[in-house]
């Protein structure tokens, strides 16, 4: 998406000068020729970039002054000075204060063009390194090829590159997220913003300044909410139904105007987000429990998008461990590990109600108390009894004395039951890959499934 950019000069033949250039390079540029028509248009919507002239005759505040509320209020917002000729001094002095840089009249285009290029490109950069801070090591790679996760990852690409709105749904830490992140990275936002808004841990005092930001008066006071932060890009609220009805009527509104007013204020600002939202929660209950409203969820669940608990896609536990055996080991040093054929069973037949969240915990937890020692393997016996232990669980008692009074072929049956059953469970009914696993052909494998009259 091309950039706003906004050129604050006196000289109007330099304004439309500048922006004719700005313009023919596919930007969209807009022009102020004071300082308060500059803070209604910085007001009205956060631009990409701003030309300043230093001088900025006939107007209540200077270029430098001007300069220091911009850096105020939006201090990632690159500022480049407009400098006349033989006050070099003064654009240096502004460089100090935050300018991006200057350019000096008379300029040549290309010099106009570079330095608006470049401030914009540094901009994104830094954006980038603070989002990429922000989730520090997480994953923005969906890992597994269960036929849940791959089904997952073809609605994804499928609604990626349109504009519409997603209701991410799913249990605590199956990816939602990490869902919302890949759809971003696959729009055409992906050099955008991607802001995400927790309603769970926003009080209902401070959601609304958090979301629509607060207006001010004097440029004192005044906070840019995650929607106008999100301009050109993708606003994440995470856990939707928590939002207090208040914000709930005016995120609506916001929905279907595309604008919104700050708090105590008067200006319409308008933005261009995708909004993707998430729900741990039923949203049918809460809605007929009367906390929700209906409308808004059929607003902002346009493409509704579930993903699936990771007990439903159990084939995908071994990739994932592998995968987070790789990140963990990059950032911690801490050697990586094999896991033991019993413990890969025990992991795979958990049902993790944390889901990927909790099992990524389980490895790290797994790879610090192995320590330092690379030759040791994760057995069984090293996971925590919460995991579980050893497959199959013997309901019927199998295990004890009970088959000890039982003839071999019946105790052997009982065992096959379980174990079978067991397995089947782990690798999500695929009699393909159990049967791999198992060591037997797949028509082996069905005879005795039918024999045992397990899944008929
Ligand atoms: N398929 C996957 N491949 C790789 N990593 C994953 C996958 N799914 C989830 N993760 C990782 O698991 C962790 C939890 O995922 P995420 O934060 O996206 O879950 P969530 O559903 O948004 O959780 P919550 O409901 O608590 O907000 C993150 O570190 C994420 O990167």
């Amino acid at each position: 998406m091309s950039a706003d950019i906004l050129i604050v000069d006196d000289e109007s033949d330099i304004r439309d000068l500048v922006a004719g250039l700005l313009e023919d390079e596919g930007y969209r540029p807009r022009t102020a020729g004071n300082s308060d028509e500059a803070l209604a248009s910085l007001e009205a919507r956060r631009p990409g970039l701003v030309f300043l002239d230093i001088w900025l005759q006939g107007s209540r505040l200077d270029g430098l002054q001007l300069l220091d509320i911009i850096k105020e209020q939006h201090p990632d917002l690159p500022v480049v000075m407009i400098s006349g000729h033989g006050n070099i001094e003064t654009a240096v002095s502004a460089i100090r204060r935050g300018a991006y840089d200057f350019i000096e009249k008379p300029f040549k285009a290309d010099r106009l063009i570079l330095v608006a290029d470049r401030a914009l490109e540094a901009s994104r950069l830094k954006r980038e390194v603070k989002d990429l801070r922000s989730r520090s090591v997480q994953a923005s790679r969906i890992v597994g090829r269960s036929p849940a996760t791959n089904q997952l990852r073809q609605v994804i690409d499928r609604v990626a590159p349109t504009n519409a709105r997603v209701l991410v749904t799913g249990f605590p830490g199956v990816g939602k997220e990490l869902t919302a992140r890949t759809i971003h990275a696959m729009s055409s936002r992906s050099s955008g913003p991607f802001v995400v808004i927790n309603a769970a841990t926003i009080t209902p005092d401070t959601m609304e300044s958090e979301l629509f930001g607060v207006e001010g008066s004097d440029g004192k006071g005044r906070r840019v909410g995650a929607l106008e932060e999100a301009h050109g890009g993708t606003l994440y609220i995470d856990e939707v139904a928590d939002m207090p009805q208040e914000t709930q009527n005016r995120i609506l509104r916001v929905l279907v105007d595309q604008n919104f007013q700050r708090v105590g204020g008067a200006t319409r600002v308008h933005v261009d987000v995708r909004i993707v939202s998430s729900s741990s929660r039923d949203l049918p209950s809460a809605i007929a429990a009367g906390k929700f409203r209906e409308d808004l969820f059929h607003r902002l669940g346009v493409v509704p998008i579930r993903v699936p608990a990771l007990a439903e896609r159990r084939e995908d536990v071994p990739e994932l461990i592998e995968f987070f055996m790789d990140q963990i080991c990059g950032t911690t040093g801490l050697p990586k590990r094999t896991i033991a054929d019993d413990a890969l069973a025990v992991l795979q037949s958990h049902d993790w109600p944390g889901n990927v969240r909790q099992l990524r915990n389980n490895v790290e937890r797994l790879m610090i108390l192995a320590g330092g020692d690379s030759d040791m393997e994760i057995t069984a016996s090293m996971l925590p009894s919460e995991i579980g232990t050893l497959v199959p669980t013997t309901p019927t008692g199998a295990g004890g004395e009970k088959l000890m009074g039982l003839a071999l072929r019946e105790a052997r049956e009982i065992f096959e039951r379980e174990y079978l059953t067991a397995q089947i469970n782990r690798f999500s009914g695929n009699i393909s890959r159990t049967a791999e696993f198992i060591g037997m052909e797949r028509s082996a494998l069905h005879r005795k499934l039918k024999s045992l009259g397990i899944g008929s």
